[in-house]
């Protein structure tokens, strides 16, 4: 990195499972690709009594869970020591005075406040930040997300950060853009001009973005329950990636100009009148069942889950996109937690061929398909039909297959690495604006709002399934399967 600036990068939530999990793995691989400035200096911030070595240690353990065998010893050494620590209570004015004094030799450096930890401590800690003479005209802060509970939630959180930060100083993150597949989508749809003709209504005939986890809630069962899949995949992550699928060119890979596009989708959403919620929505819930061969608790049995409760860990949904280019092509939304396979991907379907010369009917299970493959690995396949090698017209499905680990070899930034960089250089591009957050609240709120008025419950789905019946059965009253299913 060019900058020799100094850089203090201040974690609220320093010692939470988002900072241990993502954050500081993401910063230990920067560090030893040598992409942090060598200035840089993190803050882990939170209520423990913890000092900077005890940080370091607590880091250190955290660590060699998590970077598994990319921990090594000697460079986390290099590492940690740029890792300090700051006792502080984000709802106690006069604690950030401890923050002060950490951030005092540098005042002119650059500053990044990240914000990991639950959404109703962003106003405070943005507020006393300010009131303590911390921020100023470079400062950033990073906003974990779901932001806020709902539509007026969200406002009311925005408005008070707002008060302290200029929108240009507020990145709003949603890891699912930094993963790069997801940019290769972007590279894929506007850097070659095959694609674009057929991006439309007249040859795709259904689009699906499964993000499917074999886990379960693990620790955070009670963050979990109060949210649901909904709020935590739905309204951020599942339709941003259809913002990149659906939205018109931008006019440059500025940040509003791409974030602009993707308010348009956001807003040309058909909205979930009361009778579509039932026919156009599943919500699910897991019970007890097995996942990797091993037999795993229902979510009503884990830890922090309330005896009772209907939080969903399934969610499917028919989406429609009122424009010229989209209207009558369903997309096909669905995540779930305890699912058969950890897979996130985007597949487009083309339409049948209109006429088959081949002597078989044109059938949509043979058209062409391309599947945007972010996990497990990183791949785009184009499904196509070949004849089959022989002395007769036989068709077979085959596959054009980019396998990004094969075709660049050097080492992919992970979602976290990708987007601190784009964080540290001011690069707003994969950062979500305030509008599109609302915007996706908006159409969000309605459904959720359906199932509480519906006082049914989560339809129940056996752990390692691909989820309730009913999620097989919304795309095959449109005569269409899941792609697994295919
Ligand atoms: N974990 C994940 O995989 C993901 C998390 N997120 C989001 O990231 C954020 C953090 O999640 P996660 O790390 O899981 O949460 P955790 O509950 O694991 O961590 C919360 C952190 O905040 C600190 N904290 C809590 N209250 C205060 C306070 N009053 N003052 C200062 N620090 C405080 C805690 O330390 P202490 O109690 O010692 O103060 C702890 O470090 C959430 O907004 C979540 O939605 C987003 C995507 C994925
Ligand atoms: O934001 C979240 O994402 C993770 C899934 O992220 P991935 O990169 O591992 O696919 C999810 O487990 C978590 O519940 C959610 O908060």
């Amino acid at each position: 990195m060019a900058s020799t600036r100094s850089l203090d990068l201040v974690v609220f939530g320093g010692t939470g499972d988002l900072a241990m999990r993502k954050l500081l793995p993401a910063l230990y691989h920067l560090h030893c690709d040598a992409l942090l400035p060598p200035e840089a200096r993190i803050v882990g911030v939170a209520r423990d009594g913890l000092d900077d070595d005890g940080y370091r240690r607590f880091a250190g353990q955290q660590a060699e869970r998590f970077l598994g065998r990319d921990f090594r010893s000697d460079d986390w050494q290099t590492f940690a020591a740029r890792l300090a620590y700051a006792q502080v209570d984000a709802m106690q004015g006069d604690s950030f005075a401890t923050l002060a004094d950490r951030l005092a030799a540098r005042p002119d450096g650059q500053r990044v406040f990240y914000l990991s930890t639950a959404p109703s401590l962003f106003a405070a800690i943005s507020r006393h930040l300010d009131a303590a003479g911390l921020l100023h005209g470079d400062s950033r802060v990073v906003l974990e997300k779901p932001l806020g509970h709902d539509l007026a939630s969200s406002r009311q959180i925005n408005d008070e950060v707002g008060r302290h930060f200029g929108e240009d100083q507020i990145y709003r993150i949603d890891h699912y853009l930094g993963k790069e597949p997801v940019q290769n989508l972007l590279a894929l749809r506007f850097g070659n001009a095959l694609f674009e003709p057929l991006w439309r209504r007249e040859w795709v005939r259904d689009v699906q973005i499964t993000v499917a986890e074999q886990v379960g809630v693990e620790t955070r069962g009670d963050f979990y329950d109060r949210v649901g899949a909904m709020r935590d995949m739905v309204q951020n992550h599942l339709l941003q990636l259809l913002c990149i699928v659906a939205m018109e060119p931008p006019a440059s890979i500025n940040p509003d100009a791409v974030r602009d596009e993707k308010l348009k989708i956001l807003r040309a959403l058909r909205p979930f009148g009361a009778g579509d919620v039932a026919a156009r929505s599943v919500r699910g819930q897991y019970r007890a069942g097995a996942s990797g061969g091993k037999p795993v608790p229902g979510y009503l049995e884990e830890p922090g889950i309330a005896t009772d409760s209907r939080t969903e860990t399934f969610v499917a949904l028919k989406a429609e996109i009122n424009t010229w280019r989209w209207a009558g092509v369903p997309f096909f939304l669905r995540t779930g937690k305890r699912m058969q396979e950890k897979v996130a991907e985007i597949v487009i379907n083309f339409r049948s061929v209109p006429h088959s010369i081949f002597g078989v009917p044109a059938s949509p299970f043979h058209a062409n398909r391309m599947v945007i493959r972010m996990q497990p690995e990183e791949t785009v396949d184009l499904h196509l039909l070949a004849k089959q090698p022989g002395d007769v017209m036989h068709l077979q499905p085959v596959r054009l297959n980019l396998d990004f680990a094969e075709a660049f070899r050097s080492r992919r930034l992970e979602a976290y690495e990708r987007l601190l960089m784009d964080v540290m250089r001011g690069n707003l591009t994969l950062f979500v604006r305030r509008d599109e957050q609302e915007a996706a609240w908006r159409w969000v709120e309605p459904i959720l709002a359906g199932w509480d008025a519906s006082g049914e419950r989560p339809k129940p789905y056996t752990a390692g399934t691909w989820g309730p019946a009913a999620s097989s059965a919304l795309l095959s009253r449109d005569g269409l399967s899941w792609h697994e299913e295919i």
